[in-house]
């Protein structure tokens, strides 16, 4: 099979879809892997480290799009690379399709087979292909919530970790899975004083047995919800439902019950955001103010440490990348009900009910497609 990777477009996007291990691999496997020159740089890998794998270098996006039977990348297509699919080509990438209507529709008439990263799941309940980036948003989370909670940047000037004599920053985070365990983590480490909130008593009995010592939990209903966002300096959005719309859990009403100059850090942006008040921004231009309260909402923070997350998320694709490479999409969907479930669209069908429940599109079932 003939694997193309071209270089990301989205705004300050500087990850890349395959490593040159993954190509060296690919290449062991006896496929053909072609990259965008420059492809990698953003990430610290140089056209020769894909050459050395056995990777072939094409000149254009175009040219890779017009070549490969697959294309593996990050960031969830631009309308650009939109118009570059066709009907056969399976594509391999985030989509993040429930709060995309106009992606979802370029998709469906592309004709193409769109696999979405964050919707395969593993054995043990969870989404191996988000985690990743779900543990690198998760410790930047407090990292750049901190740094919008600074006065020159329209926060509240309340430091994590206070000093002695002054109290530490109150931290807030809706969801505790992997997003908010690493946020709680990281903004503990800081000294703040940190809750975690989520709606399964699970997870939160996992959480208060391996963090007890670090931070404090609690149900998120909406009573303890409103109380805890009212005294906090720093709100972390962190909640999924997987492949769906996330649920809207601050109202705009919400915003004048909280101190002025507190902050919303959005993470789960990409999936429409939990916030009412949150739209996405982008890298160049990460934060904004709505009623006094300060909102980060970047929907591809991975990208700010584009190497650390190049490689971590190489790591997890890269087997469901030589699976579908080596047997083709339909056999090794059909071999692996983990990576079927990460089949959004097919030939101009949508296959996830998540997303056609969020935007009233009818749903083909998944298995039925890769028995046509
Ligand atoms: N902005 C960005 O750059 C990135 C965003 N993300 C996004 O972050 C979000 C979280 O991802 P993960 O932590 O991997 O998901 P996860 O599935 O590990 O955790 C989600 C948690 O939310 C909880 N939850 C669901 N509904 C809730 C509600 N109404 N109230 C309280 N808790 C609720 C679940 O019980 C679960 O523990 C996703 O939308 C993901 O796509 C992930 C990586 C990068
Ligand atoms: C998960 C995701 O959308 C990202 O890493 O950008
Ligand atoms: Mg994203």
């Amino acid at each position: 099979m003939k694997i193309g990777c071209p270089k990301e477009i989205k705004p300050q996007e500087y990850r890349v879809g395959l490593t040159p291990n993954a190509a060296r691999e690919a290449v062991a496997h006896g496929h053909t892997v072609l990259i965008e020159t420059g492809a990698g740089r953003g990430a610290g890998f140089e056209d020769t480290d894909y050459t050395e794998a056995g990777a072939r270098i094409l000149d254009t996006a175009d040219a890779v799009f017009a070549e490969a039977d697959m294309i593996v990348k990050v960031k969830e297509p631009q309308a650009r690379e939109r118009k570059m699919l066709r009907e056969g080509q399976v594509l391999f990438t985030y989509l993040h399709l429930a709060p995309d209507p106009e992606q979802t529709h370029d998709l469906l008439a592309s004709g193409a087979t769109c696999i979405a990263y964050e919707t395969v799941t593993d054995d043990r309940g969870g989404l191996p292909l988000l985690a990743p980036m779900s543990e690198v948003a998760g410790k930047l989370a407090p990292q750049v919530g901190s740094w919008t909670l600074q006065k020159a940047n329209g926060g509240r000037g309340v430091l994590m970790g206070g000093v002695p004599g002054v109290g530490p920053a109150r931290v807030v985070v809706i969801g505790g899975g992997v997003v908010g365990t690493q946020a709680a983590r990281v903004a503990a480490g800081m000294g703040a004083d940190v809750t975690v909130l989520d709606m399964s008593l699970a997870r939160l009995r996992y959480l208060d047995d391996a963090f007890r010592s670090e931070f404090k939990t609690a149900h998120a209903s909406k009573g303890n919800t409103a109380d805890l966002v009212a005294q906090a300096d720093m709100v972390v959005g962190a909640v999924l439902i997987p492949g769906a719309a996330a649920p809207k859990l601050i109202s705009r009403a919400q915003l004048a019950t909280m101190k002025p100059g507190a902050v919303l850090v959005d993470v789960a942006i990409d999936q429409g955001g939990c916030f009412e008040t949150s739209k996405a921004t982008t890298h160049d231009d990460p934060i904004y103010d709505v009623d006094g309260i300060m909102h980060y909402c970047v929907a591809n923070m991975p990208g700010a440490v584009a190497r650390t997350s190049t490689i971590a998320l190489g790591n997890a694709t890269m087997p469901f990348m030589l699976a579908l490479a080596d047997k083709g999409w339909k056999q090794a969907c059909a071999d692996d009900p983990h990576l079927l479930n990460g089949l959004n669209v097919h030939a101009g069908k949508l296959t996830y009910y998540a997303v056609g429940k969020a935007l009233g599109i009818d749903v083909t079932s998944p298995q039925l497609v890769i028995k046509s």
